[in-house]
């Protein structure tokens, strides 16, 4: 694969703040996230669902290239999501470093019953 200047996790961060600025600025007429977050909140999580829903599509397909594609765009519309709501990205790295290290699985064995059984539902093995 190529490389390509900027390409590593870092990059979430440095996108953030582009959205982040484009919000600020306001420029519907120039910048999508613009557009997209003075379409509201409602619309920002939509789109972020429609995106989620289309990776899956190709991950559930073994599509692998364009589960690529849809990652990316999964990621943009997340940290459109993340800007419309004033969170950054630093409280979503807090998290899953203060997770690192814990297992999925005893985390979820550690969950209240109560919890696991109001949830109610039905998955995949
Ligand atoms: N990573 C992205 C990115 N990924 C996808 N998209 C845009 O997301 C849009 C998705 O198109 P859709 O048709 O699904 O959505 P839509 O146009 O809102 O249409 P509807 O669903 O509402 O009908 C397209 O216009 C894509 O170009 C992105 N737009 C911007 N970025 C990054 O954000 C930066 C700032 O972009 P602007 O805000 O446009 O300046 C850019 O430099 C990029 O780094």
């Amino acid at each position: 694969m190529p490389s390509i200047e900027g390409a590593d996790a870092a990059i979430l961060d440095r996108l953030w703040q582009v959205v982040e600025d484009r919000r600020n600025a306001g420029d519907t007429m120039a910048s999508h996230s613009a557009r997209l977050i003075a379409r509201g909140t409602a619309k920002v999580a939509q789109k972020l669902g429609e995106e989620a829903v289309e990776c899956v599509i190709e991950a559930a397909t073994g599509n692998r290239s364009a589960t690529v594609l849809e990652s990316a765009d999964l990621l943009y519309h997340l940290v459109v999501v993340w800007v419309d709501a004033g969170i950054r990205p630093l409280e979503v790295w807090t998290e899953l470093a203060r997770r690192q290290g814990i297992s999925g699985i005893a985390e979820k064995a550690a969950r209240p019953q109560g919890i696991i059984r109001a949830a109610g539902t039905t998955k995949l093995p």
